[in-house]
């Protein structure tokens, strides 16, 4: 059956193209039994990074292998890894099944697999008709399928919800994580986090190249606690009062504030009084993933005030500094960050938000007839 784990494994990855610097020293593992995005905005190298895992590319520099081996060297690599890249192409006037007996035939995999893939996916009821009338949420069913013939350990899937609606995108989290929950291995790049945010238990996020953190969803959007940002008139009173009462997360903000975690506008605006402090201006900023992934992936921060290697990974712009108080451990995040990202968030004081939801259950697959959506 598989040989190994089904582990990817990202090692000082470089790709150059020319002048142009796609990959830069980029490392990061996926581990079999989880889904993770691999994120970046547009042009951050994803899909350079996936078609060199995929041996499509071949890398400037480092490795990039699929239990423990570069594609080229997997012996039966369609039983290893799966894999749909934007903009595959379908013969328009082949049927989903003859497309899926051509690749199965190609593969050396028994023609009654393509029945047990168009079923996987849902696409049996449209099996015999073109491709070349089918909306996008069918041609990535397809594509899934394609890529399944071979019953792989890995799935890789490049921005795999690009034009799928709501409907078509809840089918695929269902199936990705149910790909998942058998012990295989799921990596899905998109330059969206919300479309991926649900379906997703590990991320890496890229930014111009590089990994700008790699560690669990359920940690990021733990850092994320609602803080409150206040202008007090005297900043080192307010934060040694914030200190005494509780407070152990109190930053500087870059526009001369503070922003304190794990509280709320009235016990912030409540100790200032007791402590004299005048308050010039007070609200709750409930940060969310969506900004943090903007903040990771925007630039500012890389190379720009927040760059720096020591305090960027794990000990804070501000841990120690000019407000002292505790030290985070580990990365910023609770995962790994890279030089460039930005300050940590400690834990604050009150309680912590709760936990990743899981999804909802196994395989649920439109039924006959049913329109999955997606765009013609
Ligand atoms: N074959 C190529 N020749 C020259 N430059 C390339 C080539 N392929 C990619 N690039 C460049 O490498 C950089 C990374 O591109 P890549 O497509 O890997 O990013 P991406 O994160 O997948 O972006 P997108 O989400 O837009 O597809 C971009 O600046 C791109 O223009």
């Amino acid at each position: 059956m598989h040989d190994g784990s089904g582990r990817i494994a990202v090692h000082n990855l470089t790709k150059q193209f020319g002048q142009v610097t796609a990959v830069q020293n980029l490392s990061f593992a996926v581990e079999p039994g989880s889904v993770t995005g691999f994120l970046g905005p547009n042009g951050a190298g994803k899909t350079t990074t996936l078609r060199m895992l995929l041996g499509l590319v071949t890398p400037t520099a480092g490795t990039a292998t699929i239990n423990g081996m570069p594609h080229n060297r997997l012996g039966s690599p369609a039983t290893v890894v799966g894999s749909v890249l934007e903009n595959e192409g379908f013969h328009p006037m082949r049927t989903a099944r003859n497309h899926l007996r051509v690749y199965a035939a190609a593969i050396g995999v028994a023609d009654q697999r393509v029945d047990q893939v168009l079923s996987l996916v849902g696409l049996t009821p449209a099996a015999d008709r073109n491709a070349g009338g089918f909306s996008l949420g069918m041609r990535q069913r397809l594509a899934l399928a394609t890529a399944l013939l071979g019953d792989p350990q890995v799935l890789v899937l490049d921005e795999p919800a690009n034009g799928l609606d709501p409907e078509g995108i809840a089918w695929l989290r269902t199936f990705l994580r149910t790909f998942a929950k058998e012990g295989r291995t799921v990596l899905v790049s998109s330059h969206l986090l919300a479309e991926v945010e649900q379906t997703i238990d590990n991320v890496v996020i890229v930014s111009r190249g590089q990994t700008m953190y790699q560690g669990r969803v359920d940690q990021l959007r733990k850092s994320q606690q609602a803080r409150v940002i206040v202008r007090p008139s005297d900043p080192q009173a307010l934060v040694t009062a914030l200190r005494e009462a509780g407070a152990v997360d109190v930053q500087p903000t870059p526009d001369g504030e503070l922003a304190v975690t794990g509280t709320n506008a009235k016990q912030v605006g409540d100790v200032a009084l007791r402590a004299g402090v005048a308050i010039y201006g007070l609200h709750e900023d409930s940060a969310d993933l969506e900004k943090m992934f903007f903040q990771l992936t925007s630039g500012q921060y890389a190379g720009g005030q927040y760059s720096g290697g020591p305090q960027a990974r794990g000990q804070g712009q501000y841990g120690g500094g000019q407000y002292g108080g505790p030290q985070g451990q580990g990365g910023p995040y609770g995962g790994q960050a890279a030089p460039g990202a930005p300050p940590p968030q400690q834990q604050g004081w009150g309680p912590p938000p709760g936990g990743a939801q899981p999804p909802p259950g196994y395989g649920q697959q439109p039924g006959h007839g049913q329109e999955w959506g997606g765009q013609r």
